[in-house]
C-alpha cells in the first residue's frame, strides 16, 4: 500500500470518498479496510457492508477476504451488489411492506410485457422508451402520484398513467422489478423509525466500490442505511462513469461532498496495472472529456509494447486474425490464454469471434452476453418454480399453465383473466375458484384442476422446512413430472437444438442445486436468487485457462496482461444511432453528452490492458442488416500514439480461404520461432 492508500484504509474518523483514475488500487483499498477494521478494530464481519458492482465481482471480493483473514473471521461478511442486499433487505422485511416472502423478481423482459399488456401496443420501440422512462423515475424515487404532476409533455404524461397501472399490477402479481429492490428498501428505511434503527445498528461500516456508477436512489439508501453516524467508504473514478444510461449519476460524487461537509477526499495517483505507453494513450483520450475533478495518473511500469492499430477489410476477417495473432503472442510471449481477453463495444460482435476462436480450438469464456437466464428453456422452467415459490405471480401462471400445453387454452385464460379482474385476484387463486364450472367448459375446467392440483403438491412440499434435500428432489421431480424433456422434443425444429436446450435445463438444475446447498435457502430464496444473476455475471463455463471475451460494460474494474479492443469505428465506438434508440428528445448537447460516456467507456477499454494493447478496426461491417462503410474511431486520434498510423492487415484483399491459409502459414512460423 502507498501512502494514500495507507490513509484511505486507515481514516474512521467520518465519511471517506477515495477519488481515483483506473488502476490505483481503489477496490485493493475496499479489500484492505475490511481486513483492518476486522483485525485490528474490533469490528465483527457482521456489521460490515460491502457493495460491488456485479454478483460476480462480489464473490471475488468475498474470495480474497478469506484468503486474507480466514474463513471463520469473515463469516458472517456482507460483500453483495446493492440489488442483492436489496433483495435480502425485502425477504426480512417482507412483512411492513404487505409482500409475501416467496415475492417474485420481474426481470426486464417480464416487465415489457407486463408494459404490453397495459398499453395494447406492439410497438417495440415505444415500450422500451415508457419502460426507460419509468425506469428512471424509480431510480429518481419519484412515485406514479409525483410523476403525474411532474409530467409536461404529452410523452410523459402518457407515460405516468402507464407507470400508474404499472406499479398497481406488479402490487397484484406480489412481484417487484429490479429498481424496486432499491426503491422499497429505501421507502421503508426513510418512513419507518423502527427499521431504519434496527439497519443503521447493524450497518456499522458500509463499503461501495464502483460509487461513480450509482443512481440517485443508491446513493439515499447509502445515506439511510449510515444514518447520522455515516460511517462509509465509497470509491470510485467519475472517468468510469458508464451507466448514464441507467440513470447513474456523476452528481452523486458532487452531493456527497454538499451532503457531508466533513467528507474526508483521497486521491490516489498511481497506477499499478499499466505500461507507461498504455497510460498515456487513456491519458490522452479521457482529456477530451470536460473535467469534474483534477486528476493525475502515473506509473512506475515500464514503456511496454507499442499500442497497434490495424485495419481488417470485414468483421470475419477482424475476427480471425485477431484469434490468429492472439495464438501467436501467447507462444511469443510464453503467456496462457487467460492473460488475453478480447473486448468489443455490442454483444453482437461476439458471435463471429467466438467462431473464430472456435476454428482453432482457442478456449474462451463469455461475459455480458445474452443471458443464459434469458433463454426460452431457461424461463419456462424457473416460470414454474416461480409460481410454486408465489402463486399471485400471473405472468408466471400463464407461462407454466401453457408449457407443455395441457389443454388450457386462450380462451381458458381469457376467462380466468376476467375473473380475476373482477374479484380482485390472481389467476391461480380464479383458478380455484368454486364458480370456475360457470365460465369454463368440463374439458377446460379438468385442465385447470388439474395444473393447479399439481403446482399445490409441489407447493406444500417447498414450503416445509429443512430445505436443502427437497429443493434438490423437488427439481428432479418436478422436471419429471412436467414431461419438459419430452416437450423441447415435440416442438424443436430438429433433435440437435432440442438436445441442446435440455442441456441447458439440466445445466440450470445442476446450478440451482449448488446455490441451495451454498446458501441454504429454499426454493423462494433460490428463485430470487436467479432473477438477480444478471448479463453482467454470466460466464459461460468455468475454464480458468480461456481467453476472456467481454463487453466493455462487463470488463469494468478488471485486468488483463493483453488486451484486444476490436470494432474500434465510428458509429460502433463511439455507439452512435441505434434507431430504435432515438427519441425525439435527443438534441446536440444529449448527443455530446452520449459522445462523453462513449469515451469513457473507451478509457475503461484501455484501462484494463496491463502489458499490451491492440486495436483493430473494420473499413466494412454487417450493422443492422446492412454492409456499411466505416471510419476509424475518432478515440484513436485522441490516443495520439506515436506512429499514428493504421497498419493494414496483411490478409486484406485475400479469400476468406487464402486468408486463413496465411494467417495460419503466420501462427505456424511464430511456432517454429519459439
Ligand atoms: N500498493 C500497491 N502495490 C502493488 N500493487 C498494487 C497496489 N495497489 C494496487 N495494486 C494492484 O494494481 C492493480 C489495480 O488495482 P485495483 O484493481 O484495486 O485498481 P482500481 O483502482 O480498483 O481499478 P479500476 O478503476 O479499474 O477498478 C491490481 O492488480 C492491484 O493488485
Ligand atoms: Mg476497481
Amino acid at each position: 500500500m502507498n501512502r494514500a492508500q495507507e490513509e484511505a484504509v486507515h481514516y474512521l474518523d467520518g465519511p471517506c470518498l477515495v477519488l481515483a483514475g483506473a488502476g490505483s488500487g481503489k477496490t485493493r483499498v475496499i479489500t484492505r479496510k475490511i481486513a483492518y477494521l476486522i483485525q485490528e478494530c474490533g469490528y465483527s464481519a457482521r456489521h460490515i457492508y460491502a457493495l460491488t458492482f456485479t454478483n460476480k465481482a462480489a464473490a471475488e471480493m468475498a474470495h480474497r477476504l478469506e484468503s486474507l483473514l480466514g474463513r471463520s473471521a469473515s463469516r458472517g461478511l456482507t460483500i453483495s451488489t446493492f440489488h442483492s442486499l436489496g433483495v435480502r433487505f425485502l425477504r426480512e422485511e417482507a412483512q411492513a411492506l404487505g409482500l409475501k416472502r416467496g415475492f417474485s423478481i420481474l426481470d426486464g423482459q417480464d416487465a415489457m410485457g407486463l408494459i404490453q399488456a397495459i398499453v395494447q401496443t406492439t410497438d417495440r420501440a415505444r415500450l422500451k422508451h415508457l419502460q426507460q422512462v419509468i425506469s428512471l423515475w424509480k431510480n429518481a424515487a419519484v412515485d406514479p402520484d409525483q410523476a403525474a404532476v411532474l409530467a409536461q409533455k404529452s410523452g410523459e404524461i402518457d407515460a405516468s398513467r402507464v407507470y400508474y397501472s404499472y406499479q398497481a399490477t406488479l402490487k397484484a402479481y406480489q412481484a417487484v422489478d429490479f429498481d424496486d429492490l432499491i426503491l422499497l428498501p429505501l421507502r421503508l428505511l426513510s418512513e419507518n423509525q423502527e427499521v431504519r434503527a434496527r439497519w443503521q445498528s447493524r450497518v456499522r461500516y458500509l463499503l461501495v466500490d464502483e460509487y461513480q456508477d450509482t443512481n440517485a436512489c443508491q446513493y439515499q439508501l447509502l445515506r439511510e442505511l449510515t444514518g447520522p453516524r455515516s460511517m462509509f467508504t465509497a470509491v470510485g473514478d467519475d472517468d468510469q462513469a458508464i451507466y448514464g444510461w441507467r440513470g447513474a449519476t456523476v452528481e452523486n460524487l458532487a452531493r456527497l461532498r454538499e451532503d457531508y461537509p466533513d467528507l474526508h477526499l483521497i486521491k490516489l495517483e498511481q497506477n499499478y496495472r499499466s505500461s507507461q505507453t498504455i497510460l498515456a494513450a487513456a491519458n490522452r483520450v479521457i482529456e477530451a472529456n470536460p473535467k469534474l475533478f483534477d486528476k493525475r495518473l502515473w506509473s512506475e511500469h515500464g514503456v511496454g509494447d507499442p499500442i497497434t492499430v490495424t485495419r481488417m477489410d470485414n468483421d470475419q476477417m477482424e475476427a480471425q486474425s485477431v484469434a490468429v495473432r492472439l495464438s501467436a503472442a501467447r507462444f511469443e510471449k510464453q503467456a496462457k490464454w487467460q492473460d488475453f481477453a478480447i473486448l468489443y463495444r455490442s454483444n453482437q460482435q461476439a458471435r463471429v469471434i467466438e467462431q473464430a476462436l472456435r476454428d482453432l480450438r482457442i478456449p474462451y469464456t463469455v461475459s455480458g452476453g445474452q443471458s443464459f437466464f434469458e433463454k426460452q428453456e431457461i424461463r419456462d422452467v424457473l416460470a414454474y418454480l416461480r409460481l410454486i415459490a408465489n402463486d399471485d405471480d400471473d405472468p408466471a401462471f400463464i407461462r407454466a399453465a401453457t408449457t407443455p400445453r395441457r389443454g388450457i387454452g386462450q380462451a381458458s385464460l381469457h376467462a380466468l383473466g376476467e375473473y380475476a379482474g373482477q374479484h380482485q385476484v390472481s389467476l391461480m387463486q380464479a383458478a380455484q375458484s368454486d364458480s370456475l364450472g360457470q365460465i369454463l367448459q368440463p374439458k377446460q375446467l379438468d385442465a385447470v384442476q388439474g395444473f393447479v392440483h399439481f403446482i399445490r403438491i409441489f407447493q406444500t412440499r417447498a414450503d416445509k422446512p429443512g430445505h436443502i434435500e427437497p429443493v434438490d428432489k423437488l427439481l428432479d421431480e418436478l422436471l419429471a413430472n412436467v414431461g419438459y424433456e419430452n416437450h423441447l422434443f415435440d416442438t424443436a425444429s430438429d433433435d440437435r437444438s432440442a438436445q441442446s436446450k435440455w442441456q441447458n435445463v439440466l445445466d440450470l438444475v445442476d446450478w440451482l442445486k449448488s446455490k441451495a446447498q451454498e446458501r441454504d435457502h429454499g426454493l423462494a430464496g433460490l428463485v430470487q436468487h436467479v432473477a438477480l444473476v444478471t448479463m453482467l455475471d454470466r460466464q459461460q463455463d468455468e475454464d480458468p485457462d480461456a481467453v476472456k471475451l467481454s463487453t466493455l460494460h462487463a470488463s469494468k474494474g478488471l485486468e488483463f496482461p493483453h488486451v484486444y479492443l476490436v470494432g474500434v469505428e465510428e458509429g460502433l465506438l463511439p455507439h452512435l444511432g441505434r434507431e430504435d434508440d432515438l427519441t425525439v428528445d435527443d438534441d446536440v448537447q444529449a448527443l455530446a453528452n452520449r459522445i462523453q460516456e462513449e469515451r469513457r467507456l473507451m478509457y475503461v477499454g484501455i484501462t484494463r490492458a496491463q502489458r499490451s494493447l491492440h486495436l483493430t478496426w473494420c473499413s466494412r461491417r454487417r450493422r443492422a442488416r446492412q454492409d456499411r462503410v466505416c471510419e476509424l474511431s475518432r478515440f484513436v486520434a485522441e490516443m495520439g500514439l506515436v506512429s499514428n498510423k493504421t497498419v493494414e492487415d496483411p490478409a486484406n484483399g485475400l479469400s476468406p480461404a487464402k486468408r486463413l491459409d496465411m494467417l495460419k502459414d503466420l501462427l505456424a512460423s511464430k511456432k517454429k520461432a519459439v
